[in-house]
């Protein structure tokens, strides 16, 4: 925790318009990450943050009274002006401001204005010097919080434990990474942030005063805040500068009529005399020396990022485009330690530059950020608490009402008393995307199919003011345990915890007015977070998470109520990037279910989803889901479609009536792999895995309510009457 929480990041917000060109090439950059390895561990980016923690430690209790300050003043002002002003300044701004009546209100939108918030936050917590703590209301008793409950809130999403088949990410790092052997990531040789994301660029508007700064006198508390932006901004200037110098070159090339798509094509230029593909005895030789060297890595990579962007002018004679593609791959899977099928597959999402930046992405953690829970607190409020615990905060973006960004925290922030006493949740920023597509309303009865460890439900259960009915279900018993634990500590009274494989519903209940799907998935958008996912995924497990995932969509679209007055919304979401388990899935859900079609997400930013990719077409309106990057948004990547469920007509009751049968007889009739070739899924051959996938079902009877005041028969009622059919 103690790490992200001091790895100042730029905001998780959008970075691009989506109709705006996508962050361009950055080979020059790969130049510059091997300066900085060898003329300073750290680099320049990182060297201040490192002073600084240095003497946070040392200044300990008086430390936080400060950063408390500092956050006291983005509280008052929106944040980053203020603290990037002089110690003086701030201490006479603090006179004259009353704390939290008045003040600029960017990001705060959802506050009260007026209210003494010194006053609300002590009626809800006593200063931290010993006083009775007071502040909790509701079921804190029942909390039983474990290690691995605090973690679940943070690692909300991860790969399907079932499809693992198989890891070798214990394997230890090499003690003097000299040479690249086998899948080891380089990552700890260098900066951890290399390739600044634009994040940063746009969450400076004045950073040329910043810049200013640098160069006079040492860090001090007062303006390391501002040294760190600056010296973020320098660098996301200077990628900014490598992007547009590539973008040019790529340019050119297309000028010159280059032709990406012709992969054999050879080239016409002359290879830069330095730099030469290596022939396959040069290969060999490199592996019987135990690897590449990680600065010929480097080199190459950069080299045929460079010699890709303008391929006809910059290719060797007699060399193809493709030879270039695949020793570009084969030194991305080595130098960030990818198995090359991850590597290729990553790569292909991509153009050239991009995907570096992709991959560079995923070598930094994304910003730590929490969810407010409205159930409990206000969001300034809950700020304001954290604030005088020693916690550096602001409001995520725009687009979120109740997120808050952590850059800096003197205490564990899944350890405060507001944290136990459920006023947030430690949350991704990504995982509020689909709960705001999906906005599910008061009174409406709510399946979130795939739940654990609950950072959705409980979000959806706050939209909906905890009246209704949101069923949690999981299939991973184990897990719901988790997510019991946070619908208590979290107060939510209108959630109801079940266990069963989601490719139930709705045979044990549906009339859903809305279903989130957040979908068992690779974990391919996370990968920052678990390195594991770059050496343990396979060609195998993407068809058999395809699979599931497109019979679980069926499923989700079954349980939704076209009669719904309020909704008849199903919202589709994984943390996954490749097309397999996003667009394909989606378009099969549109082939399978003529009845529903895709709307508009809601969501202020994203890429829209591939329509078309390598040769396979999927209907137009895919366009309207939307993609989210690590290096675009600066937070996980994740894929997000939102689905309007209408009547079903009888041709095609018909039609799904038909298609049940023939699964029955052995095939399911699942289609639609990626790039071209159709695929049908036997039953029969799938069924270990699939076995696998189910072996921690359970079939619960008794359903764990999550308010133990709500009356049994009253929510069992509720939900059976809903569904008749249910058949239980
Ligand atoms: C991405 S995680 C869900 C995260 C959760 N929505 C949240 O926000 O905290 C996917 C979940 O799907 C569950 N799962 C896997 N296979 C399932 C199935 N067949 N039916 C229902 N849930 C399943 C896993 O146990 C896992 O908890």
């Amino acid at each position: 925790m103690g790490r992200r929480a001091k790895n100042k990041q730029g905001d998780p917000t959008p970075l691009h318009d989506p109709s705006s060109a996508k962050p361009g090439p950055s080979a020059k950059k790969l130049g510059k990450r091997k300066a900085e390895d060898e003329g300073q561990k750290g680099g320049s980016v990182k060297k201040p943050r490192a002073d600084v923690k240095g003497k946070e430690k040392g200044k300990g209790k008086e430390n936080s009274k400060v950063k408390a300050k500092a956050g006291e003043k983005g509280l008052k002002t929106g944040g980053k002006t203020k603290r990037k002003k002089t110690e003086e300044e701030e201490e006479e701004e603090e006179e004259d401001v009353d704390m939290g009546a008045g003040g600029s209100s960017e990001g705060w939108e959802d506050v009260d204005e007026g209210v003494d918030l010194k006053a609300a936050a002590k009626s809800l917590f006593h200063d931290s010097d010993g006083e009775e703590f007071t502040g909790v209301v509701g079921d804190l008793d029942d909390l039983d919080i474990d290690e691995d409950d605090e973690m679940d809130d943070d690692m909300l999403r991860g790969p399907v434990q079932e499809l693992d088949l198989g890891s070798d990410s214990d394997e230890e790092e090499p003690a003097a990474p000299v040479r690249l052997k086998g899948k080891k990531s380089k990552q700890q040789d260098r900066p951890s942030k290399i390739i600044p994301t634009q994040s940063d660029d746009s969450s400076d508007d004045d950073s040329d005063e910043d810049e200013d700064d640098d160069e006079d006198g040492p860090i001090t508390m007062a303006n390391m805040e501002a040294r760190s932006r600056a010296l973020d901004a320098k660098a996301a200037r200077e990628a900014g500068l490598d992007i547009e110098e590539l973008q040019a070159a790529v340019r050119d090339g297309e000028e010159d009529g280059d032709d990406f798509a012709d992969e054999d094509e050879e080239g016409e230029g002359d290879e830069d005399e330095g730099f030469q593909l290596p022939t396959a005895e040069e290969k060999e030789e490199e592996q019987k020396q135990g690897g590449p060297q990680v600065h010929v890595v480097q080199k190459r990579m950069r080299e045929c990022v460079r010699v890709l962007g303008n391929f006809r002018k910059l290719g060797a004679k007699g060399r193809s485009r493709s030879e270039y593609v695949s020793q570009l791959i084969s030194d991305i899977a080595s130098y960030y330690g990818y198995n090359e099928f991850l590597a290729e597959k990553l790569f292909q999402l991509f153009p050239v530059s991009e995907a570096i930046e992709f991959f560079e992405a995923n070598e930094v953690p994304r910003p730590v950020t929490i969810r407010t829970n409205t159930l409990r607190t206000r969001r300034r409020d809950l700020a304001q608490s954290l604030i005088n615990r020693g916690v550096n905060l602001e409001p995520i973006g725009k687009w979120t009402n109740v997120g808050l960004q952590v850059f800096e925290s003197s205490v564990p922030i899944g350890a405060t008393p507001e944290y136990l006493a459920g006023h947030y949740m430690l949350q991704a920023a990504s995982s509020f995307l689909p709960v705001i597509a999906l906005s599910p309303q008061p009174g409406e009865r709510v399946l979130d199919m795939a739940s654990a460890p609950g950072g959705k439900t409980t979000h959806m259960a706050a939209l909906m003011e905890n009246t209704g009915v949101v069923f949690a279900n999981d299939a991973n018993k184990a897990r719901t345990k988790s997510l019991t634990a946070n619908v208590h500590r979290l107060g939510c009274k209108n959630v109801v915890v079940c266990s069963y494989d989601g490719r139930e519903f709705p045979k044990v209940m549906g009339g859903f007015d809305r279903v989130l799907l957040d979908a068992p998935c690779s974990g391919t958008g996370v990968i920052s977070k678990d390195a594991s996912v770059k050496t343990n995924k396979s060609d195998r497990d993407f068809t058999l998470l395809s699979h599931l995932q497109k019979q679980l969509i069926l499923c989700a679209i079954d349980s939704v109520t076209p009669d719904s007055k309020t909704g008849g919304y199903l919202v589709y979401s994984t943390c996954s990037v490749t097309v397999d388990e996003n667009e394909a899935v989606v378009d099969y859900a549109l082939r399978k279910r003529p009845n529903v079609k895709l709307v508009d997400t809601g969501l202020e930013f994203g890429q829209p989803g591939y329509t078309s990719y390598r040769g396979k077409t999927f209907d137009q309106k895919v366009s309207l889901t939307r993609r989210f990057y690590p290096h675009m948004h600066n937070m996980d990547g994740f894929f997000v479609a939102k689905f309007k469920v209408e009547k079903r007509g009888k041709k095609q009751q018909k039609k799904e009536e038909e298609d049940e049968e023939d699964g029955e007889k052995g095939k399911s009739g699942v289609e639609g792999g990626v790039g071209g070739e159709a695929f049908a899924f036997d039953d029969a051959e799938d069924k270990p895995y699939l076995e696998g996938e189910c072996r921690h079902v359970f079939f619960c009877e008794t359903m764990v309510v999550s308010d133990f005041s709500l009356s049994f028969p009253r929510s069992l009622g509720h939900l059976w009457t809903q569904n008749p059919s249910a058949g239980v």
